[in-house]
């Protein structure tokens, strides 16, 4: 097949870590990859963000990224790109030419829309099938930040409109789902290919980065509030009266160099909290770290723990299941599929301090259990989580919208980027 992906905010080229860089990246980069090894033609349409990227990369055979002129060639907030889908529509047309693709998967509302958008102005009789996946719902994100989501107001009825004008959605997870109906998107077009990991990357062992207390915890991400990084260093004082004193939690991720991490605002916030607190010796903040020293990182690390308020998916546990490192989560959206408490890591409340406590002492204590988790997680990893499968279970979904000679794009007959003021 000929498959366009859109990605608009996260290039499968961009250095992850940094605030909007992250998951979506990663899923974009590994499934095409995957898809192009199993002989698709790919392209990944992203936004040019650097006047000094290249309008077209060849990642590999099969695989090319196009920076499509969409707006200001700089970075520019995610929340701030609405105004640009219709340049990017038009870009992803006119790399067309008039020879369309099989299909079209949009990754994010904003891509979904400039997908949409796009296949209508090919001009095609039959427009090309959209396959949406949204990777984070703004319903979701608003029911759990209030105030402080950024996203523009429009998402709220612009989000739902793409779901029900595309032609398939892949949710990622059985909660995704829920809030996918919750929109009013047909469950008869949803189905489901969770995110997956690198096995070749992650491999079931490597070597570990020495370290230098007795035990190490690892927080892994994006360095945004909701990723409850706050909860992991609440947590020390009670393991250290629980007699846990040598511990060290290792954060990684950031805005990306040392100096660039000292000015974000994250980063400050969870220093000054370590501080007063009494833990800041327990504390070290990496930054962003790139890909091919992650393996290493993880295998250091006794335990990963990821408590976010909400989670639409979740790689890193994925990544640190892969290594053999069991996982303390928050039980939300996609972590209660991915990590099966008391087998594979421990499941926590969400923001409970004391809880996220008590599960680390239970594996800091107990090194058989944690090796037992260790490569039950590995085991689970390997059989139901590699991209190849999950590439297989996108091409059936990319089947069946083919199959069934779709393209209905049945909406209520709103263009949302025509003459838009969004
Ligand atoms: C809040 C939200 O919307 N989260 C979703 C978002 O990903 P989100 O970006 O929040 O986070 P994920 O945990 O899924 O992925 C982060 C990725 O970045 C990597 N990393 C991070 C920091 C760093 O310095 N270096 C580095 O390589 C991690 O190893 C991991 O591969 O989209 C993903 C893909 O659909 C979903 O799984 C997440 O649930
Ligand atoms: O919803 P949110 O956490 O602000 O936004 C996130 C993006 O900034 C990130 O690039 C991507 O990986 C996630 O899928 C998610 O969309």
């Amino acid at each position: 097949m000929k498959i366009s992906m859109v990605s608009e905010h996260a290039s499968p080229l961009a250095a992850l870590g940094g605030v909007d860089a992250g998951g979506q990246n990663v899923h974009v980069a590994a499934l095409s990859s995957a898809l192009a090894d199993r002989g698709h033609q790919v392209t990944v349409y992203t936004r040019r963000d650097d006047p000094g990227l290249p309008a077209r990369v060849q990642v590999g055979p099969g695989l090319t990224v196009v920076n499509v002129d969409a707006g200001p060639a700089r970075r520019v907030p995610k929340d701030e790109l609405l105004p640009f889908m219709g340049e990017l529509a038009d870009g992803i047309c006119a790399d067309w030419a008039g020879q369309l693709p099989d299909v079209v998967h949009a990754h994010f509302w904003m891509s979904g829309l400039a997908a949409i958008q796009a296949s209508r102005r090919a001009g095609a009789a039959d427009p090309v099938p959209v396959v949406q996946t949204f990777h984070a719902l703004g319903s979701v994100k608003r029911r759990h930040q209030g105030a402080a989501d950024t996203s523009p107001p429009a998402r709220e009825w612009l989000e739902p409109w793409v779901g029900r004008t595309a032609d398939w959605v892949i949710a990622t997870c059985p909660d995704e789902v829920f809030e996918l109906k919750a929109l009013g998107i047909s469950r008869s077009k949803i189905s489901i290919a969770p995110c997956g990991v690198d096995l070749n990357l992650f491999p079931g062992t490597s070597d570990a980065e020495p370290r230098s207390r007795t035990h190490r915890i690892l927080s892994v991400g994006r360095l945004v509030q909701r990723k409850g990084v706050d909860l992991i260093i609440r947590a020390l004082p009670l393991l250290a009266e629980a007699g846990f004193n040598d511990v060290e939690l290792l954060i990684v991720g950031g805005s990306g160099d040392a100096l660039n991490l000292e000015e974000d605002p994250e980063a400050q916030r969870l220093r000054s909290l370590a501080k007063e607190l009494g833990v800041e010796d327990m504390v070290t903040m990496r930054g962003q770290v790139p890909r091919d020293s992650m393996p290493g990182i993880f295998r250091s690390a006794d335990a990963v723990v990821c408590t976010p308020w909400y989670e639409p998916f979740g790689i890193v546990p994925l990544e640190a299941m892969a290594c053999g490192v069991p996982v303390v989560a928050a039980a939300v959206g996609g972590l209660r599929e991915t990590v099966v408490d008391q087998k594979t890591g421990l499941h926590v409340p969400p923001r409970d301090p004391e809880a996220l406590a008590e599960a680390l002492a239970k594996l800091l204590a107990d090194p058989e259990l944690r090796a037992d988790m260790g490569r039950a997680g590995s085991r689970r990893a390997r059989s139901r989580y590699s991209w190849e499968r999950i590439a297989a279970d996108t091409e059936k979904a990319y089947r069946s919208v083919l199959a069934a000679g779709l393209s209905r794009q049945a909406d209520e007959g709103l263009e949302p980027l025509e003459g838009t003021a969004l």
